[in-house]
């Protein structure tokens, strides 16, 4: 009995092929290595280049593998570039998760843990967001994780599969233990922008928008170390497989920070300066958007153990230094 995780060349499912193995599941990996690397993946985990929209293989890895969870990472997640390109988003996120999906109902699998995200919910407002917010994604991307949320919805209700969406707010961070961390190339994500920046790999960085209605005029997010949000999933995996039905849950701390908050703090862990200039707004972006994860810790008796901003700094600068060994 396996678990196939889907995109565990990639930032989130590296961390969780480890978090699966750290709990002595067998797990097997399926990566088309677009955006991922294969020396993420932990070196006990079944490897296998290639695309989950290849619905034979993926049909013989459930079988071969005796797989009876999926765990699916694997999508194109930049806001913008889902903007130029939607049928893109459509095309990576909707159709082959649809794809996937099917693959799965053939091959008997019970039990389904989907990436979803916070842009499902496009503006929110002052307070932290519960589930049951309205839904307008402000993005393809954003839209492309809904769809698939709803499918998975009317497949378990048609079909039986449980299924677990869980919403990430802001990831940062990396494994404590300095076996995995971000190593995308031009990430656009601000803690691992702010480490590339404090390492001379990038020759400096920007602050986008410094007149939002917030305490210090920029933007705030709710960062959730990678570990916490892999814990979270091993609480959905736990709570499929105890029949406790479906799960549609934010994972954040329920607390954000404001950009410079989060840049002054990289300082602080690192000491070392940041080249950082004041630029405009970036289109689409919402002042302020915060977890409210009371559902996910009351149904699943999930407890981060990580929220703290000057860990998520240190364990992100840990893994920048190890690429920077890595001349990358
Ligand atoms: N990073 C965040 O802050 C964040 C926030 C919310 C949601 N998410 C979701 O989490 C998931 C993982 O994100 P990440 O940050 O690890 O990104 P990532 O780009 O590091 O990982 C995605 C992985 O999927 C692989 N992949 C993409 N398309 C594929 C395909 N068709 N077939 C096989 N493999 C494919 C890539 O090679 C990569 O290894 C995504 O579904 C993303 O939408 C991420
Ligand atoms: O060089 C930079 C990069 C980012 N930011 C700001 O930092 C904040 C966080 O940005 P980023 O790390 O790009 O995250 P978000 O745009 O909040 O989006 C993340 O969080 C979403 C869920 O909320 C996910 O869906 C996305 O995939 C993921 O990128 C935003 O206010 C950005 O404007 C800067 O000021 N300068």
């Amino acid at each position: 009995m396996s678990v196939l995780v889907t995109g565990g060349a990639g930032y989130i499912g590296s961390h969780m092929v480890l978090g699966l193995l750290d709990r002595g599941e067998e797990v097997v990996v399926l990566d088309n290595l677009s955006t991922g690397f294969d020396f993420c993946i932990a070196s006990q985990a079944h490897f296998v280049q290639g695309d989950i929209g290849d619905t034979a293989l993926v049909a013989r890895l459930l079988k071969e593998h005796k797989v009876t969870a999926i765990a699916h990472f694997a999508a194109s997640l930049l806001v913008a570039e889902s903007v130029r390109e939607p049928l893109t988003y459509y095309a990576n996120n909707t159709a082959r998760t649809r794809d996937l999906i099917e693959v799965a109902l053939r091959a008997d699998v019970p039990h389904f843990l989907f990436s979803s995200t916070a842009a499902v919910y496009g503006m929110a407002g002052d307070k932290p967001v519960q589930e049951n917010a309205p839904l307008n994604p402000l993005s393809p991307y954003g839209r492309s994780k809904l769809m698939s949320e709803h499918m998975l919805a009317d497949v378990s209700e048609a079909h039986g599969l449980a299924y677990a969406a869980l919403r990430y707010f802001n990831v940062a961070g990396a494994d404590p233990q300095g076996r995995s961390g971000e190593s995308t190339f031009n990430s656009t994500h601000l803690v691992k922008i702010a480490m590339e920046t404090v390492l001379g790999k990038r020759p400096g960085m920007q602050i986008f928008g410094t007149d939002y209605p917030t305490p210090d005029g920029t933007a705030i997010r709710d960062y959730i170390h990678v570990t916490d949000l892999i814990a979270a999933h091993m609480a959905a995996l736990d709570y499929l497989r105890a029949g406790k039905g479906n799960l549609t849950a934010n994972v954040g701390y329920g607390r954000g920070f404001s950009v410079r908050q989060v840049l002054d703090v990289v300082e602080q862990a690192t000491g070392l300066p940041l080249n950082v200039a004041e630029g405009p707004r970036r289109a689409g972006d919402p002042a302020s958007i915060v977890a409210d994860s009371g559902y996910l810790r009351q149904a699943t008796g999930w407890e981060p153990q990580y929220d703290d901003l000057p860990a998520i700094a240190e364990h992100a600068f840990a893994w920048e230094q190890y690429l920077s060994r890595r001349n990358r």
